[in-house]
């Protein structure tokens, strides 16, 4: 029997998709649309207002392709607040226009391969609290996508010994720190929460190191031999100010 590695578990976070119904919102007077944004756009401000307090984080960001047209990623303590959120957008008039095309429910994870031997608390140490209670950077880009480590015949991730994972996981954090401030990934475990084991979330401030890190890391063992992706979801930073501009007709 291998044994399983810890985590540290922050924030719960949820990845909520929407789809924009154009043509019916192309019908909505110009002046009702405009306050109908504004509607939204008071929400997004009270999430920048617990940014700010320090007890969540959130990201907006348009999603480029058919699979949605923006992207909402909030941060919190527990799984009602995620719930509240999500509901509260729900009640807002733009939702009438919009369709949940995907979600994603999870919590913010640091691996705790080797926990410290003197046996204090790592959230004692500020860098690792800062790692599971992030503030999620407001970076150009943003590359979303739910990914399995494989349990295939030879290919089982839960049967290796820790120490091998824990070299393979060596191995994968060396190529990620290659991209040291041109991409900022936030990993979020999802087992027994939603359909993949975790969600892994990008920042960049260009697009096309998403492509290159990626690339690259396809060739680590862990990702070559034991990675399973599910879909991609790439856009493009919407800041609270151009909301009606991005939603104007
Ligand atoms: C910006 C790049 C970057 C960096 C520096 C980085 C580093 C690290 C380190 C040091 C560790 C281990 C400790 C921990 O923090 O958990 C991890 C952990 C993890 N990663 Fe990672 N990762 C990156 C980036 C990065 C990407 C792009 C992916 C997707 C893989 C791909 O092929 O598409 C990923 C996945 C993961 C996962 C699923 C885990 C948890 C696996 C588990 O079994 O526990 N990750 N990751």
């Amino acid at each position: 029997m291998s044994e399983p590695s810890q985590t540290l578990d922050g924030w719960f976070c949820l990845h909520d998709l929407r789809k924009m119904d154009w043509a019916a919102w192309r019908r909505v007077p110009d002046e009702e649309r405009r306050s109908i944004v504004q509607e939204f756009v008071d929400m997004v401000n009270t999430w920048k207002a617990v940014e700010e307090e320090e007890t969540g984080s959130y990201a907006l960001y348009t999603v480029v392709g058919h699979k949605a047209d923006f992207i909402m990623v909030n941060l919190r303590d527990s799984m009602n607040d995620l719930d509240r959120i999500e509901q509260e957008f729900n009640k807002l008039r733009i939702a009438d226009y919009t369709t949940q095309t995907y979600s994603y429910v999870s919590v913010v994870e640091q691996g705790n391969y080797t926990p410290p031997k003197d046996g204090s608390d790592p959230l004692d140490n500020p860098n690792m609290r800062a790692r599971v209670y992030p503030v999620l950077p407001k970076w150009n880009h943003i590359c979303f996508y739910p990914m399995d480590k494989k349990r295939e015949g030879e290919d089982n991730w839960y049967s290796l010994p820790l120490e091998e994972r824990v070299e393979l996981m060596k191995a994968h954090g060396k190529t990620g720190r290659k991209y040291a401030g041109e991409i900022k990934q936030i990993i979020s475990g999802s087992t027994g929460l939603d359909d993949w084991e975790w969600g892994v979330t990008l920042f960049a401030h260009d697009a096309l190191q998403f492509k290159k890190l990626i690339y690259e890391m396809r060739f680590d063992e862990v990702s070559a031999r034991y990675g399973k992706f599910g879909a991609f979801y790439v856009g493009n930073l919407l800041e609270p100010d151009q909301a009606q501009l991005f939603f104007d007709m």
